[in-house]
């Protein structure tokens, strides 16, 4: 990597110089470009710093052409094609504190971008191996996860920056991209955000999101229905694919072949693969060799635990996206208090901004200090087997397991599914498709519905909070 030399600091310089004459480059773009901190170079890709998403946004979106055409008249021997910008956590963090916004003087207030279309710098050019055929794809995007949401800092920078490269340029920066790391720490929210991004910069491009345990039912389908051609028109006829947790093929031989062959199709006709799991390829055990070296080939990359600031700026972030006002000192209390999954941080947030809601009081220390108290913090000691929370929902609702499992859609019944279900979320590490599973093989996508639907109700209806709190707290105890 270039870093912090001479030569990093001529290019930009050059770049700048270049875009100065630009007419595309309105004086205000660039006020913005000039925020710009040039922090390396490294296989192809110009890492920009600028001091907050907005000036992010505002040179992603309104001058990325004549960025990467400044950046291709730089001398060859750089080597660099592309650029990707980062977000400096600390001053984003002080701004969003202090409330100053260090936008350039010319620039603000800046909603003329939204009026003045004439000034919108095109959309850029699709990368030549990405079909463009405008075709509804089912994408399985979730729009919860962005870029845009996604915090940045020491334990996620790296990854967060060779996800933009590879949304930016598909098959061109990494391929495949291999993200890994422990549960809750980002890896699904970084595939869906390459997913939207690379829709947003190529129009029509096929994106398909799938975590291997349905790729697995989804190959076993096939193959039992006698419906080989489709499966694998679907997962080859398309510009990238994101798969995650891909432990889940461990010693699924048959499945295993089918995804190498996948794998295989798709990089030799330069399509985009980013691959997702708990461990590194290295040691991925149940897998093939074969299989575990092409994991190799493109750029492996980790996302580790959040250490403090991290873990506030998020909870600061959901926060502001839930639109609750939640004073510094409590988000750092909050954030001191819960491990290190940001699952298990954002469920805090959920309960404490759930009570404050019902009670219609601000959130204070006391109420924070409240609602935690009845909280189970994970660690390695405390595992939560979703079967404990299974039978203590049934329990408390006076039903049988077997209603939980199963599919009757009575009210009672349906509520208490979906309360166990958020449960299990919060409470372990299984995947969606795992609690699917668990829950009488249900779709993932319902257990995202029970864990959106019992989130909102905590903040309508006491019974539900209290129900959940309880049934926590019961859990808690059998834990002891
Ligand atoms: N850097 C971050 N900024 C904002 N939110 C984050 C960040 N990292 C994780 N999250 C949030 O934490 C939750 C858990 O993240 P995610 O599901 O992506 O984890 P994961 O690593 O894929 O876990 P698993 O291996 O269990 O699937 C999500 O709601 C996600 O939005």
């Amino acid at each position: 990597m270039t870093d912090g030399d001479a030569a990093l600091d001529e290019a930009w310089g050059s770049i700048l110089a270049t875009l100065e004459k630009d007419e595309r480059v309105t004086p205000q773009l660039y006020g913005f470009l000039s925020l710009v901190e040039p922090k390396g170079i490294m296989a192809g890709t110009f890492y920009l710093e600028v001091p907050n998403e907005f000036t992010r946004g505002m040179i992603e979106q309104r001058s990325r052409v004549p960025l990467l055409s400044a950046i291709g008249g730089l001398d060859s021997s750089l080597e660099v094609s592309t650029f990707a910008i980062v977000v400096n956590p600390e001053i984003e963090q002080e701004i969003l504190q202090t409330g100053t916004d260090p936008v350039p003087v010319e620039a603000a207030p800046a909603p003329a971008y939204a009026e003045a279309p004439a000034q919108v710098a095109p959309p850029a050019p699709p990368s030549p191996e990405v079909t463009v055929a405008p075709r509804a794809t089912d994408t399985r995007l979730n729009p919860k996860y962005s870029f845009d949401n996604f915090v940045i800092g020491q334990s996620n920078r790296f990854a967060h920056a060779a996800a933009v490269a590879v949304a930016e340029a598909p098959a061109k920066a990494y391929n495949p991209l291999f993200i890994y790391g422990d549960s809750g720490l980002g890896k699904t929210h970084l595939l869906h955000s390459i997913g939207h991004y690379a829709m947003s910069l190529y129009p029509g491009i096929r994106v398909r999101y799938v975590s291997s345990e349905e790729f697995t039912n989804d190959f076993i389908n096939s193959i039992q229905n006698n419906r080989g051609a489709s499966f694998q028109a679907r997962y080859r006829n398309i510009d990238i694919l994101l798969i995650d947790d891909i432990q889940f093929l461990q010693r699924a031989v048959e499945t295993q072949e089918a995804f190498f062959h996948t794998f295989n199709t798709l990089h030799d006709h330069n399509k985009q693969v980013v691959i997702t799991s708990d461990l590194p390829p290295k040691m991925l055990t149940g897998f093939e060799d074969r299989m575990r070296s092409r994991f190799e080939w493109g750029l492996i990359t980790d996302v580790q635990a959040p250490d403090l600031e991290t873990r506030i700026a998020i909870l600061r972030k959901k926060a502001q996206s839930e639109k609750v006002m939640v004073p510094d000192d409590i988000l750092e209390f909050m954030a001191t208090k819960v491990s290190s999954n940001i699952r298990e941080l954002e469920g805090t947030l959920i309960r404490v901004t759930a009570f404050a809601s019902l009670n219609r009081t601000p959130v204070d220390m006391s109420l924070v200090q409240t609602v935690l108290k009845d909280l189970i913090t994970l660690d390695d000691d405390n595992v939560i087997a979703p079967v404990d929370i299974i039978t203590a929902t049934a329990d408390y609702f006076k039903l049988s397991v077997d209603d939980l499992y199963g599919s009757s859609r009575s009210q009672a019944i349906a509520t208490a599914r979906q309360i166990a279900m958020y449960l299990c979320r919060e409470l372990t590490n299984l995947s969606l498709p795992k609690i699917g599973q668990l829950f009488g093989n249900r779709d993932h996508t319902t257990v995202m519905y029970a864990n959106k639907k019992i989130s909102e109700l905590m903040k309508e209806r006491r019974s539900i909070y209290n129900q959940v709190t309880e049934l926590t707290s019961r859990i808690k105890q059998t834990r002891r």
